[in-house]
């Protein structure tokens, strides 16, 4: 298997690198790529991890020599929010980042499996499916938008609250990743029961955690090593996946049947070929059928905003 990271200099991309190299199965390749001069450095580091993993870094323009070959490809380059600023402010610079990369992905390894953690991901997803398109190579079942963040903060304070281990609590999370968007399905975590109240609480504490980072750090930067954390999950599984490991499931922002808004996150069966089959969303509350009403207009919008931007 081989794995490249795009933004691999970054925050998140080096959290991301550090826990690939120690965690992908041995005999697995990583690449990392930046624009940054630092990134064949940040490998040569990384490379005296003792694992199995062999790893290179490349930085300047061209991303072809991290992306040939590649299974996976993890894409966190673009800027990140100061406080004040909401996701979608990062558009007017990550949209064009996005569109850049994905050019070169489309030209080196179109089969690849992507996951896009750049932010506006409600965005960059729809930007990274038209970009596809134009190349003739998109497959739906193979691109990601990266929300992987949203279910293990979901995971982290429901365990806080009720007192758990944080391993036993899988809080599915869909819709998309910013604001309202953000829809934890609380209703359907097993073994814990919540009042009104926990449920709004903890509902906009998700929605909210984001921000939460972004002003703790006070200018410098957002969430990057549970970020980190979180994409590693999503690129592990879905290695286990194209390995043929069975019943990988994970939420994801994918292109699905469109019942909702042409992008949704929802829990996902994962297979050699990417998504394998798309879950129902089960049963909801009426908090969270009222929330998930609620937010497609914002959603919509936000994938609009995404197709016009390549179409331009
Ligand atoms: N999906 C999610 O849940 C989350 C997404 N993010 C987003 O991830 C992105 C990265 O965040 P951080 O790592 O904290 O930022 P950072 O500023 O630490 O790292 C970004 C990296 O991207 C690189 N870069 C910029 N343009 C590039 C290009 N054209 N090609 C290759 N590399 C390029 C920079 O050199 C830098 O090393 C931001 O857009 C942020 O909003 C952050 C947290 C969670
Ligand atoms: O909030 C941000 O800007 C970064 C992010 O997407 C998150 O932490 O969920």
């Amino acid at each position: 298997m081989k794995v490249a990271v795009l933004g691999a200099a970054g925050g998140i991309g080096q959290a991301l690198a550090l826990l690939l190299k120690t965690q992908l199965p041995a005999g697995s390749e990583l690449t990392l790529y930046d624009i940054a001069a630092v990134t064949p450095g940040v490998a040569v580091d990384l490379s005296h991890i003792p694992t199995a993993v062999k790893i290179q870094g490349f930085s300047g323009e061209d991303a072809t020599p991290a992306l040939t070959g590649a299974d996976v490809v993890l894409i966190s380059a673009g800027v990140a929010r100061k406080p004040g600023m909401d996701r979608a402010d990062l558009f007017n610079v990550n949209a064009g980042i996005v569109r850049n990369l994905i050019d070169q992905v489309a030209q080196t390894a179109p089969k690849a499996l992507i996951g896009v953690i750049t932010n506006p991901v409600n965005t960059t997803v729809a930007i990274a499916a038209e970009v596809l398109k134009k190349h003739g190579v998109y497959d739906k079942n193979r691109l990601f938008g990266v929300t992987t963040l949203d279910i293990i903060r979901a995971n982290t304070f429901v365990a806080e609250l009720k007192g758990k281990s944080p391993g036993d609590i899988e809080v599915p999370v869909i819709g998309g990743h910013s604001g309202v968007t953000i829809l934890p399905l609380l209703s359907q975590v097993k073994g814990v029961s919540f009042s009104d109240q926990e449920v709004r609480d903890l509902t906009k504490r998700i929605q909210n955690a984001g921000t939460e980072v972004v002003e703790a750090k006070a200018g410098g930067g957002s969430a990057t090593l549970s970020m980190g954390q979180a994409a590693a999950r999503l690129g592990l599984s879905l290695v286990r996946a194209l390995q043929g490991e069975e019943n990988v499931v994970e939420c994801a922002y994918v292109e699905g049947d469109g019942e909702y808004a042409r992008f949704f996150s929802q829990p996902l069966l994962l297979g050699k070929n990417g998504v394998a089959e798309r879950k129902p969303l089960g049963n909801l509350s009426s908090f969270e059928q009222q929330a998930l009403d609620g937010m497609l207009e914002t959603l919509k919008k936000d994938i609009a905003q995404g197709e016009e931007f390549v179409k331009q």
